[in-house]
């Protein structure tokens, strides 16, 4: 074998050489290992890419994870850190002339970056579904909420009458808890409050069972009262429905209590993932020290109780070299110069808790438990 191979032919040095680019290799490609059978969502190093005349936007860069049914993913990061580009991907809403996509999106065993457009569009509504932001863009003003629920129900159930589909609507918004939903059905988006207007999504959403449920900031443009009611009503109607659901926030007081797992996200890539639990109590990478410390707590003093960030996210076409969070990063001279050369893998560092970060790792525990807990 040797005879007819040019790393074993040559000097050691080379060899070494070759050993370390195969140890990168395999570390780039720790998120590529096969899909999950298990999950019923299944994301293998999704990377979306839009040519823009400013420069390759990388939006997406290399994200893995999986979703099992009934359980919640949180994602979590700052305005631009490619969430909303991730879900939209998997619901194969980015097929532009200007979108380069790539890696593997699983939905019950289906792969849909390969998937004719057809089917993904038949997908969507029937097995996935999402609820965005903001109701009013996402409904039609013309058209009552009622018909805008009939017409989504029946896209996928067309041999359903009218009148049945419109029961459909009716027993929706109810279970969505709209009062008097025989009457409101008949009502146009504007004339239903914002809460209601959310509310009303959400059945149109689910109006099909979806067993995919993504929710992009389902809370943003709320108040806080009617944000906790409609948090509640997702969690309970995950548990109806067995749905996985993928929330999405910037705030991670949204996932706290709502999530299994959290995937938090910095420059188009995942910095760390483990499950709600340990991003609460053991979370190793400064970047989720910074959002945690950035949630509001009733119970401390303002000037005590928030640890903001320092400075803004990063240009998604001209990344910081080595780790991106680098010039942020409170602890980058840790790092003995690699926060600024070296990209950083994402490592399990426990079972089902990943994180990247350079800090040796009893530094990242020391630092946490010295500075970081006590003031959260
Ligand atoms: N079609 C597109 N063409 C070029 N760039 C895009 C396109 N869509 C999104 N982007 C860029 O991708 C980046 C990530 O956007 P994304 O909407 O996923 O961020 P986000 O984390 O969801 O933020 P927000 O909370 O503000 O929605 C942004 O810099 C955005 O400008």
């Amino acid at each position: 074998m040797s005879k007819t191979n040019p790393v074993a032919a040559s000097s050691k040095a080379k060899a070494a050489e070759a050993d370390a680019k195969d140890a990168d290799t395999k570390a780039a490609s720790a998120g590529k290992d096969a899909p999950n059978p298990e999950a019923f969502l299944s994301v293998r190093d999704l990377r979306i890419h839009f040519d823009t005349d400013d420069g390759l936007v990388r939006s997406v860069d290399g994200v893995s994870f999986d979703l099992e049914t009934g359980k919640t993913l949180g994602i979590v990061g700052e305005s631009g850190s490619g969430k909303s580009v991730t879900s939209l991907g998997i619901l194969g809403l980015h097929r532009s002339k200007r979108a380069r996509i790539s890696g593997e999106v699983w939905l019950d065993g289906e792969e849909l970056i390969s998937a004719d457009p057809d089917r993904v569009r038949q997908l969507r509504g029937e097995k996935m579904s999402m609820i965005f932001q903001d109701p009013l863009t996402a409904m039609h003003p013309y058209y009552t909420v009622g018909a805008q629920i009939v017409e989504a129900y029946r896209v996928h159930h067309p041999q359903a009458s009218k009148k049945a589909a419109r029961g459909v609507a009716v027993e929706m918004l109810d279970r969505v808890g709209i009062p008097q939903p025989d009457r409101r059905v008949d009502d146009y988006p504007h004339q239903f409050s914002g809460g209601m207007r959310q509310r009303a999504m959400i059945a149109m959403s689910l109006v099909n069972n979806p067993k995919l449920l993504i929710a992009d900031e389902p809370t943003t443009a709320l108040d806080v009262t009617v944000q906790a009611q409609i948090l509640d009503l997702i969690r309970d109607l995950q548990k109806e429905f067995g749905s996985a659901v993928i929330i999405i926030t910037h705030d991670l007081g949204v996932v706290a209590e709502l999530s299994d797992d959290i995937l938090v996200m910095y420059g188009g890539k995942c910095v760390e993932k483990g499950t709600s639990e340990t991003i609460f109590t053991a979370p190793e990478h400064p970047y989720t020290w910074g959002l945690l410390g950035s949630m509001p707590r009733m119970d401390r003093e303002l000037q005590d109780r928030l640890i903001p960030v320092k400075g803004s996210p990063p240009s998604l076409i001209n990344l910081p070299k080595g780790c991106a969070f680098n010039p942020r990063c409170p602890y980058a001279e840790l790092t003995g110069g690699k926060s600024t050369t070296e990209t950083p893998q994402l490592i399990e560092v426990k079972p089902g808790h990943r994180v990247a970060c350079h800090l040796p790792e009893e530094k990242r525990h020391s630092i946490f438990r010295d500075e970081i807990a006590p003031r959260l």
